[in-house]
Parts: structure tokens; sequence; C-alpha cells
């Protein structure tokens, strides 16, 4: 299939088109570089520099393409961004989308596949989290998916174009050639793994008084190379609707910190700090509708090959990506 990659430069983007183009696809990436890199666009892709905030270039992307699916990442993915700065999360993520889902109309393109969050549930009323839950987000970056797939699911009633949600729980890992290097990192595992690297001196644990067995969050992690999969399965025609994405384990702060000791043999310090705004204390995914409906099974689900597909990655890119553009 001709597949374009909305922000195919990014973290999660750029293992699913490296995995698109194993499997095939013809594939180009559309990204503005604001927050990815060249050097993470699989050379078998086509690269088209665009802004999804500039229509014009994505309705251009689109005709140059010829594409037949297009897969969503762009957006800004931040939580504690979003409650500084909210504005530009509107800008981005849903005036972005809609000039996206505008410009698939008027080409012609009949399938999209979004990248929600488990953050447009908030605080879950039960776990583990599936899709009945009602969306209510408790932060900007959450209602800004929300409001997408809230545009989306019109666009598919009125215009046809069939629209799959994929609501990730905690993104990770790595595969050999492509990891996670976003600037500021705020998220866990990198954060972890930056001790081992000589990249800071310790880690903080946000909170040890949550109601759960260490006293610290739990999360449910899941690799990106069967996030990747799930994409590529709903790719498949008459797919639409929402699907959690999650092995179903939660770990809790102290677990993956210890993980990691493991993996690295390094004894990572680990001191205290206080919550952090807006953490929930377990998000773990019940994903029975994405493994009875898309036959998505996930195959790294165990959390220590996961951080040592990671360290691996780092160990090999301790600068990240280096320069955007390069
Ligand atoms: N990382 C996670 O744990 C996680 C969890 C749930 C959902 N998600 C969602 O998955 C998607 C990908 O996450 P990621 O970690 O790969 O993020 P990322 O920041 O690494 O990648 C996003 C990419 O989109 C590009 N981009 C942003 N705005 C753009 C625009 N207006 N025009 C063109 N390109 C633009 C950036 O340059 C970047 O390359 C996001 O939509 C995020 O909300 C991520
Ligand atoms: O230095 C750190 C960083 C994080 N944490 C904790 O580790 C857990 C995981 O945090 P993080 O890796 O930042 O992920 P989340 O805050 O769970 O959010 C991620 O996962 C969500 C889905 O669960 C996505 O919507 C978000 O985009 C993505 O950032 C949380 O309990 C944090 O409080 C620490 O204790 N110390």
């Amino acid at each position: 299939m001709k597949v374009l990659v909305a922000g195919g430069a990014g973290y999660i983007g750029s293992v699913t088109t490296e995995m698109l183009c194993d499997a095939g696809h013809e594939v180009s990436v559309f990204d503005n570089l604001e927050r990815g890199h060249r050097a993470a666009i699989d050379p078998r892709a086509q690269f088209i520099q665009g802004d999804l905030r500039r229509p014009e270039t994505i309705e251009a992307a689109l005709k140059e393409s010829g594409a037949e699916a297009v897969i969503h990442f762009a957006a800004y993915i931040e939580v504690g961004e979003s409650m500084r700065d909210p504005l530009p999360f509107f800008e981005n993520n849903v005036s972005g989308s809609l000039n996206l889902m505008k410009a698939m109309v008027a080409a012609g393109c009949k399938k999209l596949i979004f990248s929600s969050t488990c953050a447009t549930y908030g605080t879950p009323e039960k776990m583990p989290m599936d899709e009945t839950l009602p969306q209510k987000p408790e932060s900007v970056y959450g209602e800004s998916k929300l409001l997408c797939e809230k545009i989306f699911q019109w666009a598919e009633q009125i215009h046809g174009v069939e629209c799959v949600f994929l609501r990730y729980f905690n993104a990770c890992g790595a595969t050999e050639k492509y990891g996670e290097d976003h600037s500021p990192e705020t998220h866990l595992i990198p954060l972890i793994l930056q001790v081992p690297l000589g990249q800071r001196e310790k880690i903080f644990i946000f909170g040890d008084d949550y109601d759960t067995p260490d006293g610290t969050c739990i999360r449910d992690y899941i690799h990106i190379r069967d996030l990747a999969q799930a994409h590529i399965l709903a790719l498949k025609p008459g797919i639409s609707g929402a699907f959690n994405l999650g092995n179903g384990d939660g770990y809790s702060v102290k677990e993956v910190i210890d993980v990691a000791r493991e993996v690295t043999g390094h004894p990572i310090p680990a001191d205290l700090e206080p919550r952090r705004a807006g953490d929930c204390t377990r998000l773990i995914s019940d994903s029975a509708k994405a493994r009875e409906i898309l036959g998505w099974k996930p195959e790294y689900a165990d959390l220590r090959s996961i951080v040592e597909s990671a360290w691996n990655w780092h160990q090999s890119h301790p600068a990240g990506y280096g320069d955007r553009s390069e």
C-alpha cells in the first residue's frame, strides 16, 4: 500500500516507518522536523518536509505520494508542557489534524490511523481499562487528542474516511536502528538510562505515597515494535474505531528502576521527589479488543527485554540522533 506517515521522523513514527518498509509498503514520511530527526527516517522511505499547520504542504504531500492511507503521529506530546502552554497544543494537534483530514477528503484518501492515548480517559473508573470507559481528559494534551478523535468520527460518518484510533499506554523500547530522542526528555525509561550512560547522577522518583504496593505509580509499558505492528494490522480495509494498546501488565516506577539496574549492571541511585502534578496512580490497558479485531499480539511484552532494547540503542547512540536536520 502507499502510506503517508505524518510525524514519521519522531520516536514511534520512525519504527513504524521501518516496519512498514520491511512489510513491503511504499512509504512517504511527512514531518516538519520540529521535534523529530532526519536521521530517524528509514532511507527506504521518501521524505517530504512540511507542516500540518500549513495546509498547502499536506495537500501537496498527499498528491505527491499518492497515499491510500495516512498514519498520523504528528503532534506535541508532553502533558506537562501542555499544562504550562496550552494553546500551541490546540493549534498543532487539533488544527493540524483538521488540516490533514480536509486534505485527505479533498484527495479522496479513505483511511486514517491516528495516534491517540490513554490520557483521553483521565482517571479511570475501572482497571484494567477498556475502550468503553468514559473519556474525561485531565490535561490539555489529552483533551487535544480527544478533540481530534471527535473531528475524525464525524469525517468518517459524513465523508466515509475509515478512522482508527490507537490509544497507546506507555511507549518504550527501540529497534537496532531507531530509538527515543526527545528533547527535553521527560519519559521514565530513557531518563533512568541516562544514569548508567554517565549523563545524569541519579533518577528522581516522583512520589512514593501512592496507593500501590511500593507506593510508586504503576504504568503499562508497551514496546514500540508492538505499537508499530498494530498500525500495520489496522491498515486492513474494514477496520475502524478505537483500540487500547498495552500489555496488560503494570510495573511500578521502582520496579522499572530495578529492571534497569539488572540490565545495565549499574547501581542507578534514586532519590525521592514530590508527586508530579497530573500523574494517575495506575494505568493498565485491557487490549482484548485489539487482540480480537486486529489480531494483535504483543511480542515484546517482557519489561526486561523492553529495557534491554532501549539500553542497546542508547549505548550505540549516546547523544541520540544529533542534529535534527542531518
Ligand atoms: N510516546 C508516548 O509514550 C506516547 C503515548 C501515547 C500517545 N503518543 C502519541 O504518539 C505520537 C507519536 O509520539 P512520539 O513519542 O513518537 O512523538 P515525537 O515527538 O517523537 O514525534 C512526533 C513527530 O511529529 C512531528 N510533528 C509535530 N508536529 C508537526 C506538524 N505540525 N507538522 C509536521 N510534523 C509535525 C515532529 O517533528 C516529530 O517528528 C504522538 O501523536 C503522541 O501524542 C505517544
Ligand atoms: O524522572 C521521572 C520520570 C517519570 N517518573 C514517573 O514514571 C511514570 C511514567 O512517566 P512517563 O514516562 O513520563 O510517562 P507518563 O507520564 O505515564 O506519560 C506517557 O504515557 C502516556 C500514556 O500513559 C502518554 O499519553 C504520554 O504522552 C506519555 O508521556 C510516572 O508515574 C512518572 O511520575 C518518575 O518517577 N521520574
